[in-house]
């Protein structure tokens, strides 16, 4: 074997293999507990942890570092994730993640070098409006990537539901997607407007991007 093959060597992962088909076919992907319940516990806690220690600041529109907030258009507070931080709650979210590029780079050439990530918390009340991702002046963004922390027993009627604005054959289709806990859902950020519809109960969430060079 030539050394570029061997570089190529590895074990197909078919829950990885369903993403990427997913993403080629329809431009997003759900997958069911991509974080087992004690790893989405976990992360939880963290996400209440922090909350608890008021580090979240009201989400902004634009990139971080231009916070302009605008409540009609969203109302979560969010966290930003820090990598080079990462304690024992956060290590095997980044551990999955980087495992996940590092299969996206080596099998689709996406050339994924740089990820964000922050926590996000919806209260009571609150929403995003339709949007698209890229919007914030951040061509760089590939992939957005949210996965859900809320607790088992998530019932429809809690709202929230995340509301993908989808293009078939030039007609406008929605796909509603429940925030059920251990539930990823990974999309192309520069082509698929969505929303947040309104939670009646606060809604926990991590979300983030994959971006190019
Ligand atoms: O939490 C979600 O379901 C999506 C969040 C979102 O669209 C965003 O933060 O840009
Ligand atoms: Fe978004």
């Amino acid at each position: 074997m030539n050394a570029l093959f061997k570089n190529l060597d590895f074990n197909t992962n078919t829950a990885y293999e369903k993403i990427i088909d997913n993403l080629l076919q329809d431009g997003y992907s759900i997958s069911e507990n991509f974080f087992s319940s004690t790893e989405v516990e976990t992360l939880r806690q963290s996400l209440l942890n922090k909350h608890k220690e008021n580090a979240f600041k009201k989400a902004a529109i634009g990139n971080k570092f231009d916070e302009i907030i605008v409540k009609s258009i969203r109302g979560d507070i969010i966290l930003w994730m820090d990598e080079t931080k990462a304690d024992v709650f956060e290590f095997p979210f980044f551990n999955k993640i980087n495992h996940l590029v590092n299969y996206l780079n080596k099998t689709c050439f996406l050339g994924i070098l740089h990820k964000e990530f922050h926590y996000a918390l919806y209260p009571k009340g609150t929403f995003y409006k339709r949007h698209i991702d890229t919007f914030q002046n951040d061509g760089r963004r590939k992939l957005s990537f949210v996965c859900y922390l809320n607790e088992d027993g998530w019932l429809e009627e809690n709202g929230g539901e995340l509301v993908l604005y989808l293009d078939k054959n030039g007609q406008e289709v929605e796909k509603i997607i429940y925030p059920f806990p251990g539930r990823v859902v990974i999309f192309e950020s520069q082509k698929i407007e969505h929303e947040v519809k309104p939670v009646k109960t606060e809604r926990l969430s991590i979300t983030g991007w994959l971006k190019t060079r």
